[in-house]
């Protein structure tokens, strides 16, 4: 099975390009394999940029094909918020329920017909020698008032699918993967793998 490396240190999206790969034929790598691999520095100032960063970086170190995923939760009436701030809105530690409580207690008094929100996905696709390319991919909710579900990582307890009616934590991992804003920029990166994965070989 051929292989594809993802620079990311996240284990719920390492889950769900693992899904999304398979029927593709791909085996998933990520950071998480590579455990002494630092931590690239996210300075950019939009996703896209965030996601060449790590691509490039990791891709000049391995001298591969990379991709990257940066993403996060916009959220309307906090004007925008969290944004590419979306990993750290509570502090350096990257946790999941202080992200969350963040938001509900910063949307306490937002009125229901207010809550809109979406998730954005960047991929960033870089190879020795190519000029990275991105791609991006939305989904449309709405922020919920309490935690639902189980399912996902980040903030999913707390994202309403607008096109199902439920929360992402409520969706199983396999319908996440056919809707979500990740899924939706891997399919546009998809119809470039070829090209990419094929100039990279003689690279
Ligand atoms: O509920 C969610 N469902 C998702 O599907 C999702 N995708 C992204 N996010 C949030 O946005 C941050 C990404 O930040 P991010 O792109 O910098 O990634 P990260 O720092 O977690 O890992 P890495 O890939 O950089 O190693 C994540 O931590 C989450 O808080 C999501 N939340
Ligand atoms: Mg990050």
């Amino acid at each position: 099975m051929q292989e594809v490396i993802i620079a990311t240190k996240n284990a719920g999206k390492a889950k769900e390009f693992e899904r999304m790969f398979k029927p593709l034929g791909y085996e998933v790598k990520t950071l998480l394999d590579y455990p002494d691999f630092p931590e690239v520095e996210e300075t950019g100032t939009t996703f896209e940029e965030n996601a060449i960063l790590k691509a490039e970086t990791v891709s000049k170190a391995f001298k591969r094909m990379v991709i990257a995923d940066d993403s996060g939760l916009m959220i309307d009436a906090l004007e925008g918020r969290p944004g590419i701030y979306s990993a750290r809105y509570a502090g350096e530690e990257k946790d999941d329920q202080k992200n969350m409580d963040k938001v509900l207690k910063e949307m306490e008094n937002t009125p229901d017909n207010s809550r809109q929100a979406r998730f954005y996905c960047a991929l960033a696709i870089a190879a020795p020698g190519k000029e990275a390319l991105t791609v991006a991919g939305t989904c449309e909710g709405f922020i919920l008032r309490e935690k639902r579900g189980a399912h996902g990582f980040g903030y999913d307890p707390i994202f309403l699918v607008e096109e199902k009616r439920k929360a992402m934590a409520e969706l199983k991992p396999e319908e996440k993967s056919q809707i979500s804003h990740r899924a939706k920029a891997l399919n546009k990166l998809e119809e470039l793998l070829p090209s990419y994965l094929s100039g990279d070989e003689k690279a």
